[in-house]
Order: structure tokens, then C-alpha cells, then sequence
């Protein structure tokens, strides 16, 4: 005998008794209603209204894709002829909820360039699923974007960095990935990509390489870095175990989003830029005798004190890109 409700005669209704669906009467309505695989939250039609939305409206089509971290949203600050709309007007666009993320989006010219940049971006702990957090991406690509820079703010695991260093994101650690959590689960649509995409040298080494000769430029070359950054679920900030584990595993620097933001870009073979600002160091000494307790006032105000160095890099790798010709044509292939 079923010990369930649906035997014990409490729901009542008939189709419900593990005896009815013997008999082939199917599952009740209860019973049909599962989550939607996060893939079909966003079918390709939704996106591509939400990109006619914004290429009509702002009478542009942008070939670069920003993506500002907490408290660097001065990078859509320096945006000249700028579009600017606000999440809520955006049709099927969800709201930026934290603290240093604007929730505008805006279109305009960045060293000669049309540009997108989000000021404010959407984060797992939000309580969006990763598809709708990374969903801005593919809207991007509809509208015309070939790269995507993504910023964020992240805590230093490596003992070599410094607050106020950047990062240049050469791989990374996917921890919601290996906890089963993708923001490509569900059918696939090959309209934006392949089932299994790859995503090794998912962050462009060209564009790596330019970046560096810039931080050089700029005499900023011991506080730049090549390195491995992980996301987590947040909001919370790290354990020391969890750091511990993380700097065995090859992290060096840690944040709560950008990677399913980078695998919905490669996904639709965007080439991606992304950097972190390492914003805190991360202790991982259970007696360190610093005051090594991350909080987001302090990732904010170290955001505003390097916003400058921040937007100079973007600005200066951009311009490199605007005069590199457009991907597609033969010289284009090449590098790039
Ligand atoms: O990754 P961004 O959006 O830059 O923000 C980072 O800073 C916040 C924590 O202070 C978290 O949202 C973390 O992900
Ligand atoms: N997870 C995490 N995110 C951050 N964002 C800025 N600093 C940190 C940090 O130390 N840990």
C-alpha cells in the first residue's frame, strides 16, 4: 500500500491514486507542473524583440559589449552620444537589486566604437537563475556585439595581489558548474550555439596580450596580473577553508558572477575580455591578526579609487579593436 496523500484518500480527486495512474490516467496538474529548464526562460524570439527594442531605440548597433562590476559603472559613464534606458523600461528586462549596479543600459560611442555597457549586472544570489542573469549577453549578440568585456569586482586569493591590482581573467573555475548549475541547462537552441560548446581559451589571448602592452602604457604593469578567477553562488563572502580549497585548486582571485556570463558569450562565439579588480585580499590564515572581513562598502570604495586606471584600459583596448577591421572579412579571420 502507498503511503503517499494520493492513496491515503486525502486529495480526493480522481486521477490522483497511484492505482489511477496504473489504471493510465496520467498525473494530476499538480503533478505536471515542473520547473522550466532554465534554457527556455528566454526563447530566442523574447531576445530578439529585447535587441530590436534597444537597436531601434537608440538608432545604433553596437559591435562591443560592456559589462560593469560593483562600482565600476563609471565605465558607461565616459560613453559619448549616449542612449540610455533604465531595466524597468526595458521590455522583459529583470531589475538590479544591489548596491553599486544602476540598472541602465547604454548605447553610444567609446573611442570611436558603438558601444552597450550595463551599468549593473545580475547576480545568482539575486535569486535570478544564471540563464537570466547572463540572458543581457545574448541580447547583445543579437544586437550586433562581437566582444564582450566583462569587469567585476573580486577578492584577491593570490598572496601576490594587491588591493587596487587588475586581474586579466585568463580561465577560470566554474563552482556552480560543478554543482550541476549551468545557465545553458536545458534544450539547447542552435540558433545561439552548439550543445557542448568548448571553452578552453574562452578569454582571448590577443586581447590579453594588448591589455598588458596598455597596463604597461599606462605604468600600471606591476599592479596587472594574468590570472584564474572563480564564482560563487554568494552572497556571502568566502570561509578560510572554502579560500584554502580554492587557492589549492588555482584560484586567484574570487567573485559571485562573470563566469556564466562568459560561457553564454562563448556559447554564441562572442570573444571575450574580461578583468577583475581586486577589490579585497582575501586572508587565508586563521590567525592572521589583520581585519581581513570582506564587506561591500569597502569593494565599492576601492571601486571608485581605480574607476580611473578602470576606464583607461577599456577605452585604450577598445580603440585597439576599433581600428582592427570588422571579424568576417579575410584580415579579420587572422587575428583577433
Ligand atoms: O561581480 P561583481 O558584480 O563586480 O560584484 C562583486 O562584488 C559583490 C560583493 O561585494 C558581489 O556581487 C561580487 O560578485
Ligand atoms: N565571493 C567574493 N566576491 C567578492 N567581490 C568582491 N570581493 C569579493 C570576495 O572577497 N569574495
Amino acid at each position: 500500500m502507498c503511503s503517499r496523500d494520493c492513496c491515503s484518500g486525502q486529495t480526493g480527486k480522481p486521477g490522483n491514486s497511484c492505482a489511477d495512474k496504473k489504471k493510465g490516467k496520467g498525473l494530476s496538474d499538480e503533478e505536471k507542473i515542473v520547473p522550466t529548464p532554465q534554457s527556455l526562460l528566454y526563447p530566442y524570439e523574447v531576445i530578439q524583440e529585447i535587441a530590436d527594442f534597444i537597436v531601434k531605440g537608440s538608432g545604433m548597433r553596437p559591435r562591443i559589449g560592456i559589462i560593469c562590476g560593483s562600482g565600476l559603472g563609471s565605465l558607461a559613464d565616459i560613453i559619448q552620444d549616449a542612449k540610455v534606458f533604465e531595466y524597468e523600461k526595458i521590455p522583459n528586462f529583470p531589475v538590479s537589486t544591489v548596491e553599486g549596479h544602476a540598472g541602465k543600459l547604454v548605447v553610444g560611442n567609446l573611442e570611436g566604437a558603438c558601444v552597450m555597457a550595463m551599468q549593473g549586472r545580475f547576480h545568482f544570489y539575486e535569486g535570478y537563475p544564471l540563464a537570466k542573469c547572463s540572458m543581457p549577453v545574448r541580447v547583445m549578440k543579437l544586437c550586433g556585439v562581437e566582444y564582450l568585456f566583462a569587469t567585476n569586482a573580486a577578492g584577491g586569493i593570490n598572496p601576490k595581489y594587491m588591493v587596487g591590482d587588475i586581474m586579466l581573467m585568463h580561465d577560470h573555475v566554474n563552482m556552480l558548474g560543478f554543482a550541476g548549475n549551468s545557465p545553458l541547462q536545458g534544450p539547447n537552441d542552435p540558433r545561439f550555439g552548439p550543445r557542448f560548446p568548448a571553452l578552453v581559451n574562452s578569454y582571448n589571448k590577443d586581447l590579453i596580450n594588448k591589455a598588458l602592452e596598455i597596463g604597461k602604457a599606462m605604468g600600471i604593469e606591476s599592479n596587472m596580473h594574468v590570472g584564474v578567477y572563480s564564482c560563487l553562488g554568494g552572497p556571502t563572502y568566502e570561509t578560510i577553508a572554502e579560500l584554502k580549497a580554492l587557492r589549492l585548486m588555482g584560484v586567484d582571485a574570487v567573485g559571485m558572477s562573470t563566469v556564466h556570463e562568459v560561457i553564454t558569450a562563448r556559447h554564441c562565439d562572442m570573444k571575450v575580455f574580461a578583468f577583475s579588480l581586486i577589490t579585497n585580499k582575501c586572508s587565508i590564515e586563521y590567525d592572521d591578526k589583520r581585519d581581513q572581513e570582506a564587506n561591500h562598502e569597502e569593494v565599492m570604495a576601492v571601486a571608485k579609487n581605480r574607476q580611473k586606471a578602470c576606464c583607461e584600459l577599456v577605452s585604450r583596448l577598445i580603440r585597439e579593436i576599433h581600428a582592427m577591421p570588422p571579424s568576417g572579412t579575410q584580415a579579420a579571420k587572422t587575428g583577433v
